[in-house]
């Protein structure tokens, strides 16, 4: 599963997303219509990307609580409720986020179900990516509570064992580490933490990077890449971290 977070992410294609349909759920504003794409490969992915109208620039209170009052009541509790509860992949019950003064998230529910592409618009500040860190266990929801797979997430990233999943977000500025090349970068994980022989890592890391359509960049550092290519270069990282798995051994 991959959760892509900023506006500056689109126009980008979404390499192995299997969905059948995508949902928007509108922050702050007026739902636009769902949107279909092409299902590609059988692999199961949601992908929740943040979208904020660059001269709505609001981060008060007023616009959180538009936002939360939206996402509640007519986005995406209500766009297309699952019918079956257990084929719910994320679940986000009642959540709070406050930030010193400022409450971001007022009672957010939701719930996503395996295979669905789910998309978070709204104006900048309003929280979208917020909860996409607290999906991810990045942080923890004043109350209320995320449930990933039926199973209670408590907090960061280090409490979870849920089995068979890894969450990969890719952040708005794409996080990349500056002193390493592109391919030390996408296969980051592999090198540090697996017994994948390296040339092995390599080749995946040039499909992967293939698959959001970069090629030949691999030996380049971050600082010799356009803004689009590093967000393309932190999505195959994140791919890599959610396809190989296996490879990768417990810490
Ligand atoms: N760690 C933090 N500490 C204090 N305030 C924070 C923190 N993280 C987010 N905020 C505040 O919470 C609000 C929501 O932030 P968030 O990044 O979720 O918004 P967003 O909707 O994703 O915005 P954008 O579209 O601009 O990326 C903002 O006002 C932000 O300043």
């Amino acid at each position: 599963m991959v959760l892509l977070s900023g506006s500056a992410l689109f126009p980008l294609t979404i390499p192995n997303g299997d969905s059948r349909s995508a949902r928007f759920a509108v922050l702050g504003g007026k739902r636009i219509n769902s949107f279909c794409y092409k299902q590609r490969k059988e692999q199961r992915k949601v992908v929740c990307a943040c979208v904020a109208s660059p001269q709505n620039l609001r981060s008060d209170e007023s616009s959180a609580t538009k936002f939360n009052d939206s996402f509640k009541s007519e986005n995406l509790s209500t766009v297309r409720e699952p019918e079956d509860d257990s084929d719910v992949l994320i679940e986000c019950r009642n959540v709070y986020k406050s930030f010193g003064e400022k409450h971001i998230l007022r009672g957010v529910s939701f719930k996503i179900k395996h295979g669905e592409a789910v998309g978070i618009i709204g104006p900048s500040g309003t929280g979208k990516s917020t909860v996409l860190k607290i999906i991810a266990g990045l942080l923890a929801p004043d109350t209320g509570e995320v449930y990933i797979r039926g199973r209670r997430r408590a907090g960061l990233i280090s409490d979870e064992e849920i089995t068979g999943l890894r969450i990969g977000l890719v952040f708005q500025s794409a996080a990349l580490f500056d002193s390493l090349t592109v391919r030390e970068n996408v296969g980051f994980l592999l090198y540090e933490n697996s017994s994948m022989p390296d040339d092995k890592i390599a080749e995946l890391v040039t499909e992967t990077l293939a698959a959001v359509g970069l090629k030949g960049v691999e030996d380049r550092l971050p600082s010799e890449l356009s803004g689009g290519m590093k967000k393309r270069v932190a999505l195959a990282r994140s791919i890599i971290f959610d396809t190989t798995q296996e490879a990768v051994e417990p810490e």
